[in-house]
């Protein structure tokens, strides 16, 4: 029976992926990283948010595999994450969570746990059942955008060498009070690369955090942080939606990534990355998956600080 949206949507990730004691229900595999933002003058004319000012803000951050078994591998057609929170002056804080994909698989927060029970297997015959995936599939169409970027992305060959996207809308407000939709992205600036066949073949399940650590001590791995404009008539609550290319896609400032965990734990561990927790200058959306987070993250945050340390 339906308990409540966040509890079923945990529910349904422990469902499917299990309940891995101490992680995160998803985003479980993961390395904690931390370095600093630096907004320019475009992201302060869109947005009076401090950390535009132009300062060094700082950063923490998470890099991840989506899903929410901490034993995934580095080489699946999943999404990566990067999760950051920037403080601000005066400790203000913005938090977010991007993934390495476009769009999200859900357009609204009640398809969430359906798309995932459809995915988890029967007890019985060890398969999801293929009559409801099928029917789950087939309403809900729209939830296969997702799963149909990956399959025609390339396996990323670091998580400093791919696309981050909010996938969600914000509203950027800026000192005059002109307000702007808009969506983000992450871009490296050394550019993305993925895994060839041969190397998806040989490489092993884990590679990505060390492969972090490796490039980090040769210097920074540095994102462009660039903002979408929407223009009237855009899908600004789907996130199953992208916007048209056309869309001008704007340069606000940079982040630089110069420090990876030497091992598991860290700062970012008794984080939970709430897209909702925005400085003064940007707001959410009216876009209800964005508007679902805070409670699911806050629910798995809870369950797995009080669970046994890894
Ligand atoms: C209704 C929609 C969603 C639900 C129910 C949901 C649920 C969750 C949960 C329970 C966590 C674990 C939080 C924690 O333990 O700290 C999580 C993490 C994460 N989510 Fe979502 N999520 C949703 C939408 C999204 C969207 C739209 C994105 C990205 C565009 C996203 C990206 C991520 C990432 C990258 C992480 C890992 C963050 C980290 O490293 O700590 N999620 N999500």
């Amino acid at each position: 029976a339906a308990q409540s949206l966040p509890l079923d949507q945990v529910n349904a990730l422990e469902g499917l992926f299990g309940k891995n004691a101490g992680a995160r229900r998803s985003g479980a595999k993961g390395v904690c990283a931390a370095g600093h933002f630096v907004g320019n003058t475009v992201g302060r004319n869109l947005s009076s948010a401090s950390v535009f000012s132009g300062d060094q803000v700082p950063a923490i951050l998470r890099f991840s595999i989506g899903g929410g078994s901490p034993k995934a591998s580095d080489k699946g057609r999943s999404v990566r994450g990067l999760a950051f929170q920037f403080t601000g002056a005066g400790g203000e804080l913005w938090q977010s969570a991007n993934i390495s994909a476009p769009v999200f698989f859900v357009a609204k927060p009640e398809q969430f746990a359906p798309f995932l029970q459809a995915r988890t297997p029967d007890p019985v015959t060890g398969k999801p059942d293929p009559a409801r995936l099928k029917a789950f599939n087939e309403a809900n169409p729209e939830t296969l955008r997702q799963a149909a970027y990956l399959a025609k992305a390339p396996v990323p060959a670091s998580y400093g060498a791919v696309n981050y996207w909010s996938t969600n809308a914000f509203i950027a407000t800026n000192a005059k009070g002109d307000k702007t939709t808009v969506r983000w992205q992450f871009e490296p600036v050394a550019g993305t690369l993925g895994l060839t066949d041969e190397q998806l073949k040989t490489m092993p399940d884990d590679f990505l955090a060390d492969e972090l650590r490796r490039r980090v001590a040769s210097g920074p791995v540095v994102f462009d942080l660039k903002f979408q404009i929407a223009e009237a008539g855009d899908p600004v609550d789907d996130p199953t939606q992208v916007w048209p290319e056309s869309r001008r896609l704007v340069p606000v400032g940079q982040l630089f990534v110069t420090q990876v965990a030497p091992g598991a734990g860290g700062a970012c561990e008794n984080i939970t990355f709430n897209p909702t927790a925005l400085p003064k200058g940007l707001e959410a959306s009216n876009d209800p998956v964005l508007r679902a987070r805070a409670a699911p993250y806050a629910v798995s945050l809870g369950r797995r600080v009080s669970e046994a340390p890894r």
